[in-house]
């Protein structure tokens, strides 16, 4: 029997619109839309009739980045698949494309189907995979082509983390080579790794130990040049390139001037290096250690950087790296040797919020906030318009957004499994208030009605963002 839900009365945003419109779901699926309180709107009958007058209708976002239970620095990302996605549920996302792993040693096969298996039943939202590939050589470059054709279409390689997830230029362009050749789309971590563990180095026997000399060491120009670096080696491949965590300033310059030469060259920047700065890795009694991530918080000038980017369209995707470890016993792994910090920040629950922020503060405007964390993030990853947009079709993934209603962001109330947020204390306006994912109502006016298991795996198509 099908069941029929509409959403009436709400401005409905996509990248491209803003309408008022009743949005008809049948099924899991938007079927129509058409102009709030004309006859063919008022003819439609519904199980549930959801009154959105005053408010938002939005795609659910599409966070393109996150490691629910990553194993890092010695313990695990804290969040694990049930609780990270019914995070991301409240905070207005109902798609996450996480990474799965290959060890050094072992196969891509392995590390997916191990990635399947933490995800499988536990999520409240759907999912995808990204795999990150830490051992290149001839097996992996074929597995590439396998996961291509079964939907895990993206690859994550790391210039930083010697010793753990490190590939080397050559290695670099192998990898891209082979997705020049099967679709596939190379996401780069991009940070000198082999200059900064000298500084690192060199920093402990200086008896530089707090969180801030993290910042310090991880220099604005190595991530630069990084990303200059994996430029050039996907334009002699021939293949796209996706940077991933872009931070600051003069990596934004490299993206830009490749952009400019017309190369398929893409850059995502986190809400953390948005809204937050070196001046949180500087608090006092170990607290900056709450913000230690890689590529790290910049100095604050760097942020008009980013949100000019993101203006431009240099800077495409928001995602959030959403990779928490709770204070307590988790970063203080690093007290006395910032090295030792786990590396990670939550945020899967605040990303709409923020951007919406950011919206209210004129940094972009509320069609740049849906393109950059749903619909692009959406084409980018080959979900599109399965995902990350309003129409006859897509999936119902709608979130019924307060523009109006005031909040003030803490770890007292967030739903994301870690002791702390990053944004504690901060005032937003906007809050999400009812969310759909495929026509479930998963969030009913801020009660939580999903269950884990309700979110399937989402194959997905090569990149549909080309030049
Ligand atoms: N970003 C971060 O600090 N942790 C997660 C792993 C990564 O994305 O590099
Ligand atoms: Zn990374
Ligand atoms: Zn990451």
């Amino acid at each position: 029997m099908s069941s029929r839900t509409v959403i009436r009365g709400g401005l409905v945003i996509t990248a491209s619109d803003e309408i008022h419109a009743d949005v008809l779901i049948e099924d899991g699926r938007i079927v129509a839309l058409a102009a709030s309180n004309t006859p063919a709107a008022q003819a439609w009958t519904a199980e549930r009739t959801i009154d959105a007058t005053g408010k938002y209708v939005i795609p659910g976002g599409v966070d393109a980045h996150t490691h629910m239970e990553l194993p890092f620095g010695g313990t695990f990302a804290s969040d694990t698949f049930e609780t990270g996605t019914r995070a991301a549920a409240w905070g207005g996302t109902t798609t996450i494309v996480d990474f799965a792993v290959q060890s050094v040693g072992h196969s891509l096969r392995e590390g997916l189907d191990a990635w399947h298996a933490k995800a499988e039943g536990n999520c409240a939202i759907d999912y995808g995979f990204h795999m990150i590939v830490s051992d290149v050589n001839q097996e992996t470059l074929k597995e590439m082509d396998l996961l291509v054709e079964e939907g895990v279409t993206s690859f994550k390689q790391f210039m930083a983390y010697p010793g753990v997830f490190y590939s080397d230029d050559g290695q670099i362009l192998r990898a891209m080579q082979r997705s020049a050749e099967n679709g596939g789309l190379i996401m780069m971590h991009a940070e000198n790794g082999i200059a900064i563990d000298v500084l690192v180095e060199q920093a402990l026997a200086r008896g530089e130990t707090d969180p801030r000399y993290h910042g310090e060491v991880r220099k604005a120009l190595l991530e630069a040049e990084a990303t200059h670096r994996a430029i050039r080696l996907a334009q002699v491949a021939g293949a796209p390139l996706y940077v991933v965590h872009v931070s600051a300033t003069e990596a934004v310059a490299e993206l830009a001037r490749a952009r400019d030469e017309g190369l398929n060259v893409f850059g995502e920047t986190c809400p953390q290096y948005l809204f937050l700065s070196t001046d949180n890795l500087a608090e006092p009694d170990f607290e900056g250690a709450k913000y230690v991530c890689s590529t790290p918080l910049r100095p604050k000038e760097h942020q008009a950087a980013l949100w000019r980017g993101l203006r431009t369209n240099d800077l495409q995707v928001v995602s959030t790296d959403h990779c928490p470890f709770c204070f307590e016993g988790q970063k203080e792994l690093g007290r006395g040797d910032f090295s030792k910090i786990p590396n990670g920040l939550p945020g899967v629950e605040n990303r709409m919020d923020l951007l919406h922020q950011a919206v209210v503060d004129g940094h972009i405007s509320r069609r740049r906030w849906i393109e950059i964390a749903c619909a692009t993030p959406a084409r980018m990853f080959g979900m599109y318009p399965k995902k990350g947009t309003i129409a006859p079709g897509a999936d119902a993934d709608i979130v019924v957004y307060d523009p109006h209603a005031e909040q003030v962001v803490s770890a007292a109330t967030h739903h994301m499994n870690v002791d702390y947020s990053a944004y504690e204390g901060r005032r937003l306006t906007g809050r999400v208030e009812t969310v759909l994912s495929r026509g479930r109502v998963v969030i009913d006016e801020r009660e939580y009605t999903g269950h884990a298991g309700h979110g399937v795996y989402t194959p997905r198509s090569t990149c549909q963002y080309l030049n």
